[in-house]
């Protein structure tokens, strides 16, 4: 079970920010971390090695979240150094972060209409064997279409998304998740996405239709308080 978060104080305390090199560095490290989580889950949720090996590797596993705890840890709500909110890298993102053990994680590359990300889901997000689960789908889904709006340059929140599946979306394979902001109405954006596979990407597996709202600059305050002066 996670443990409790901790309430976000006022302000992040003004900790300096760090150089490009040190940024690049601590980033680097991030998502070297992150590959390795992803590998531990992957062989975590497809192996078949006995009972005795699953508790040794648990008594290591153990070990080495205290090693990551000991140093000190974020509060809920405090951005990350290594990322730029909103609208630039995030890190522990559980779709695009090279941090997370959860991301796939997705590659997101602009193109003429809209953004295309680009991923492998694995064992570990399976809903039906051999398929993604429907929440993965429409979280790769929520996620680009949000990264398609800071790309149009109104990073938004996602007020309403409905989603259409086709299709099962196999696991295991190149998959193609396009999204593009389709007309936008004061500070709402309506926005289109889908997820085929790279091999046959005009067979759409799931489309999804979405409306973000740009929030209001005091209501951005008040739900990040951790964000800079001028995001
Ligand atoms: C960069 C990549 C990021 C990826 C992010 C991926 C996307 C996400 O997961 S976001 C997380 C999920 N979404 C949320 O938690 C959002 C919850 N909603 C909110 O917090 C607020 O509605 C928020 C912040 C979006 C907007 O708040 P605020 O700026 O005060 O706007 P508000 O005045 O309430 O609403 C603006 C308009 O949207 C409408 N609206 C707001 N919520 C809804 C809703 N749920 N349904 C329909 N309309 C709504 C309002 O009626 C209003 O319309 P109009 O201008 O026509 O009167």
């Amino acid at each position: 079970m996670n443990p409790p978060l901790a309430e976000p104080p006022a302000t992040n305390g003004g900790t300096p920010r760090p150089t490009d090199e040190e940024l690049a560095r601590r980033r680097t490290a991030v998502g070297e971390l992150g590959h390795e989580l992803r590998a531990l889950v992957d062989a975590a949720v497809r192996t078949t090695a006995p009972d005795a090996t699953l508790r040794h590797v648990a008594d290591h596993v153990r070990r080495l979240t205290a090693e990551l705890t000991g140093g000190g840890q974020r509060v809920r709500a405090e951005i990350p150094a290594v990322d730029e909110f909103p609208g630039g890298p995030r890190m522990y993102s559980p779709v695009t972060g090279p941090g997370s053990p959860l991301a796939p994680p997705v590659e997101v590359v602009p193109e003429a209409a809209g953004l295309v990300g680009r991923c492998v889901l694995g064992i570990a997000h399976e809903g039906p064997p051999g398929y993604a689960h429907g929440g993965m789908s429409a979280m790769l889904l929520d996620e680009l279409m949000g990264h398609a709006c800071a790309a149009a340059g109104a990073p938004a929140m996602t007020i309403s998304l409905r989603l259409r599946y086709h299709g099962p979306v196999p696991v295991g394979t190149p998959l193609r998740i396009a999204a593009r902001v389709a007309r936008t109405e004061g500070r709402k954006l309506h926005v289109d996405g889908s997820i085929a596979t790279e091999a046959t990407p005009d067979t759409a597996l799931v489309t999804a239709e979405a409306v973000f709202v740009a929030p209001d600059p005091a209501r951005l305050r008040a739900l990040f308080p951790h964000l800079p002066a001028t995001p």
